[in-house]
């Protein structure tokens, strides 16, 4: 059967089970309780508050990003600075979208880039490898930043407040993820700017609306299959229905939402810059049979002509390289022939 996106299918009651498409492997199906976000260990919660004017303060934080990224990879960040109510009216506008007739949202349908690049604007079955199963969920996706790479006409004109809430949102996540970058050049005992003097102007942000509607089997299927971010640092929203989980020792552990929290996690291209010190960790997302769930990716990553490799003070005197220099167009092409493929992709360039 032919869909046009997940969502549709739900909404139409077309689907009483879920289609061979998205039907995944026996060993990637998920054990236990779709929703059930309870576990004996909890991923780090790291409050920003003072951060910017109180010189112990940001030193203790220092060290807890340092501990979070070396112990888990992610963490959940309060107190960020990002308005809360910003925060609101992007939701709504993404959830209003999402609302629409499928006629309205295809006026703003995917369009086929280069292979290399992905593709932009609405649309469902993000699929690179032949024979993959499909995830259950569709995405509204935009290139943000810097704003010479946005392709307006597949920016929403409704709602009518879509496009501006965006605009101001990619720019507050953007100073976010500076103020990280400061922090974790201070936790790898690099110079606070390091980072940012770095990626100045040479790097980009990518956002991703992900629904993921009810599913009738959600034992079959996942809403995103395990993957690691193939760029430098991803801010994640999640609404208050749980679906994230992570992998840590072997185990898949649920992020439980925090309301008005950010969920940050460190992607491949920081993992080879610090030599492995700091690893990007596979995550996936589960859908539930009772409600629709959402979050928001804002994506940063270098300028695809970005030579990256391991910073010379991170290998040491005598520390060898663990990863070969790459550019981040050329590593972004061989995520996308592999697709969801955990961290596959990152071994290709592991020495
Ligand atoms: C740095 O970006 C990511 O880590 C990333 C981006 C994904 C994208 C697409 C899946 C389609 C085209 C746009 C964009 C480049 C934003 C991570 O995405 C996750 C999602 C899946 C699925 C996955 O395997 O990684
Ligand atoms: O929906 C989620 O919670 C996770 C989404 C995600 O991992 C991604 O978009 O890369
Ligand atoms: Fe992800």
């Amino acid at each position: 059967m032919s869909v046009a996106t997940v969502q549709e299918a739900v909404e139409n009651g077309i689907l009483a089970s879920v289609p061979a498409d998205y039907i995944i492997l026996e060993q990637d199906r998920a054990r236990g309780n779709h929703g059930d976000d309870s576990s004996s260990t909890e991923l780090p919660v790291i409050d920003l508050a003072g951060v910017k004017d109180d010189g112990k303060r940001r030193r203790a934080v220092v060290e807890s990003i340092r501990q979070a990224c070396l112990d888990w990879g992610f963490f959940q960040l309060v107190n960020h600075g990002v308005p809360v109510s910003l925060m609101k009216r992007m939701q709504q506008v993404a959830w209003e979208f999402f609302d629409l007739p499928l006629e309205e949202k295809q006026r703003y349908s995917v369009k086929t880039e280069s292979q290399s690049l992905g593709t932009q604007g609405y649309g469902s079955k993000f699929k690179s490898k032949e024979g993959a199963a499909s995830n259950w969920g569709d995405q509204l996706r935009h290139r943000t930043l810097p704003v010479s790479i946005r392709q307006y006409e597949l920016w929403p004109t409704n709602p009518p407040a879509y496009r501006e809430t965006e605009e101001e949102y990619v720019e507050e996540l953007d100073r976010l993820t500076r103020l990280l970058f400061e922090l974790l050049s201070e936790g790898l005992g690099l110079h606070p700017m390091y980072l940012s003097d770095f990626f100045h102007e040479r790097d980009q942000q990518q956002m991703v609306v992900n629904y993921y509607p009810p599913c009738p089997q959600p034992e079959l299927t996942m809403g995103i299959q395990k993957h690691s971010d193939f760029g430098l640092v991803t801010v994640l929203w999640q609404d208050s229905t749980s679906g994230l989980q992570i992998s840590k020792d072997g185990n898949w552990i649920p992020v439980k939402p925090i309301q008005d929290a950010f969920v940050i996690n460190i992607g491949d291209q920081m993992e080879i810059l610090t030599n492995g010190k700091y690893q990007s960790v596979e995550h996936r997302g589960l859908v539930n049979r009772l409600k629709p769930r959402m979050s928001i990716a804002n994506f940063t990553s270098p300028l695809d002509n970005v030579l990256i490799a391991p910073i010379p003070d991170l290998v040491g005197e005598f520390q060898i390289p663990r990863y070969n220099e790459t550019t981040f167009g050329t590593y972004r092409s061989s995520f996308f022939d592999k697709g969801c493929a955990g961290k596959e992709h990152l071994k290709a360039i592991k020495l």
